[in-house]
């Protein structure tokens, strides 16, 4: 355990790798498999090809993803330093970078809080427009340590999907932000609606348009809507963001981004 000093000169020094940061969005969902990882990847992966200089940290400590949907999986790194090169206006750093594949983290809450602070003190990100943190699903320790360093000025996307149980814990999870004092940009409903590639008729497996009820309900945006793309499954699982292609999905994620861009324009 870090003593009351160490602790504050490490939330110093936490503090002067933030400043240099300029937007700052965490990526939560109130559930798990809604697609948070995938929605955090596509969103840094957009922005950057759109010219602005981006870090994406993955915070999910129990299920590190981010790595494998840029095809980084089973990279290890020595030292938390430097990120790792995406390409130059991309950098990403993942725990997974420096734990053995395959093994479970067993870390109560403080452990998980200070591993959040040891990345957030030693990756050095640059000055950089935005930091995208993939958070784990839930309202767990990682979203705490992640939402009480990065600073105030930070802002939260809450992923979700059209159907009951999702919005449920997604409303959850933008009280949670809320509370914590993340100012939530928006909610963006994933999965929703699938355009059959035979037929072409739109199936709403999930339902459709929930999340834009529940944005109103909870007074909050709504950014948009992702469909389910089985191409989505597949450039994930090979490493490549969906939004290098051109698709209805990528079309809709860039639409997203749009409107992410254009509020914190808006706020500025
Ligand atoms: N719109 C979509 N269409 C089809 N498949 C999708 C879509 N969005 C995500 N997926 C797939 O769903 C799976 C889960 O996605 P992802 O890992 O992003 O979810 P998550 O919410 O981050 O999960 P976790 O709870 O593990 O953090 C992945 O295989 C991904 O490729």
């Amino acid at each position: 355990m870090q003593t009351n000093t160490a602790l504050t000169e490490q939330k110093k020094r936490i503090d002067s790798n933030m400043s240099k940061i300029k937007h700052k969005i965490a990526v939560m969902s109130g559930k798990g498999g809604v697609g948070k990882t995938t929605t955090a990847v596509n969103l840094a992966y957009g922005l950057s090809l759109r010219g602005y200089k981006v870090g994406i940290l993955d915070a999910d400590l129990h299920g590190p993803n981010v790595p494998i949907m840029f095809g980084k999986e089973g990279v290890k790194l020595s030292k938390i330093s430097e990120p790792l090169e995406i390409s130059e206006n991309l950098h990403i750093s993942s725990l997974s970078f420096f734990v053995p594949d395959n093994s479970p983290v067993v870390w109560k809450g403080p452990q998980k809080i200070a591993a959040i602070m040891e990345m957030l003190e030693g990756i050095k990100w640059g000055e950089i427009d935005f930091f995208i943190v993939d958070l784990p699903p839930g309202t767990g320790d990682e979203t705490l340590g992640i939402a009480q360093n990065i600073g105030s000025d930070s802002k939260a996307v809450i992923v979700t999907t059209p159907q009951k149980v999702s919005l449920l814990d997604s409303t959850r999870a933008v009280n949670f932000a809320k509370l914590i004092n993340l100012n939530v940009l928006g909610i963006i409903e994933n999965m929703s609606g699938f355009i059959c590639p035979d037929c072409q008729k739109e199936i709403n497996i999930f339902k459709k348009n929930g999340a834009e009820k529940m944005s109103m309900e909870t007074k909050t945006d709504f950014l948009g809507s992702i469909p389910l793309d089985q191409n989505i499954v597949e450039s994930s699982d090979n490493g490549l963001p969906f939004i290098s292609n051109d698709s209805v999905a990528s079309r809709k994620m860039n639409d997203v981004i749009a409107r992410i861009i254009e509020k914190l324009e808006l706020e500025r």
